[in-house]
């Protein structure tokens, strides 16, 4: 049977956290879900129980507190078919309070997510601040193997407390992404990537042929503009292919072709045989070739510092990857200015 939770608690938990006067200070708001839920064994994934608090959610995660000071309260102890007007009401009026704070960088509301969406909705419709609303949640409850809620915890506590989440209303964060707290709905009752940003992850649509576009101009991160009016001919690059047992040999084969630059499809986030990276160690200490690794894979990124003789792709594809690359190359970027192209669409911190 249910426990038999309050459904509003709203205490303010003692977490105790040391505080470290130059981290940003980010408030956590608990109300309940799989991500405070515990079941009877490690492999128990259905028909768990809510009942962790605030405080045991945030000693999961230590490495919070390197990056925020946080304090939190517990709203309430529920899953989210039970979160009703009274709790968002709740929310919101306690995380404007919070928000018009001046020390304070961003909240963090943690919530099932069965109806985490319209949480977040309605708090994208009544907190009236520039700072960051993060809604987060998991579909393993804490004690499953491989549970989604620390590292989920983890990055809303890292977007709460950055710059980078200002001035964009309420969002979700759940396995790896960010979603706009307007436009995500839960798609699957089960998996792990279950939030799905709905048709505005396009830019817009056309309604009766008029454009709509759902954001404010903005720009693409990273785009370069090349200027190619007296280009008559562009350097060649090509595109090698990685999988099981790929030949080694098509490196040099490719740059005695007069490639002056390589794109690897790589295999995951940019990889190769080890006999492959070999080989293109090989030749870029002979040559100082350009090899950018991508993936092979339809969607992802190559994040970069993997190795020195590579150019990580960052967010291009190899086929964006090489003709960023061809671009670069013909307008005289030296091996520095390339890896800083591809960079900018992944700026590491
Ligand atoms: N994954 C979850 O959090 C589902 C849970 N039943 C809830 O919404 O509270």
């Amino acid at each position: 049977s249910p426990i038999q939770l309050p459904h509003l608690l709203v205490t303010r938990q003692d977490i105790q956290t040391p505080i470290n006067s130059s981290l940003p200070n980010v408030t956590i708001f608990a109300t309940g879900g799989t991500i405070a839920s515990q079941g009877a064994s490690n492999t128990q994934t259905t028909g768990y129980q809510v009942g962790l608090g605030v405080q045991q959610l945030v000693d999961a995660v230590p490495e919070i507190l390197n990056i925020s000071n946080v304090a939190g309260y517990q709203i309430s102890n529920v899953g989210s078919g039970s979160i009703n007007s009274t709790i968002s009401l709740t929310l919101a009026h306690m995380i404007n309070a919070e928000l018009a704070k001046d020390d304070v960088s961003g909240v963090i509301v943690t919530h099932g997510t069965d109806t985490l969406e319209e949480t977040a909705f309605f708090l994208s419709s009544t907190v009236n601040s520039p700072k960051p609303v993060i809604c987060v949640g998991a579909m393993r409850p804490a004690t499953a193997l491989s549970a989604d809620g620390p590292l989920n915890l983890f990055q809303a506590v890292t977007l709460a407390a950055s710059p980078a989440g200002r001035d964009r209303s309420t969002m979700i964060v759940l396995n790896d992404r960010i979603g706009s707290a307007f436009y995500t709905t839960k798609n699957n009752a089960n998996t792990l990537d279950t939030f799905f940003s709905t048709e505005a992850g396009q830019l817009g649509v056309f309604i009766n042929q008029v454009p709509f576009f759902f954001f404010a101009p903005a720009e693409p991160v990273g785009r370069i503009v090349f200027d190619v009016d007296s280009v008559s001919d562009l350097a060649q690059v090509d595109i090698i292919y990685s999988h099981q047992d790929m030949d080694p040999a098509l490196f040099n084969a490719s740059v005695a072709a007069g490639a002056e630059g390589i794109v690897v499809a790589g295999v995951g986030a940019g990889g190769t045989s080890s006999k492959a990276a070999l080989a293109m160690e090989e030749l870029y200490n002979a040559t100082g070739i350009p090899i950018v690794a991508s993936h092979r894979s339809s969607d992802g990124f190559v994040p970069s510092g993997e190795d020195d003789v590579t150019i990580a792709s960052g967010f291009y594809n190899p086929q964006k990857s090489r003709i960023l690359l061809q671009l670069a190359l013909t307008v005289g970027y030296d091996e520095a200015a390339i890896r800083e192209a591809f960079a900018k669409s992944y700026p590491m911190p």
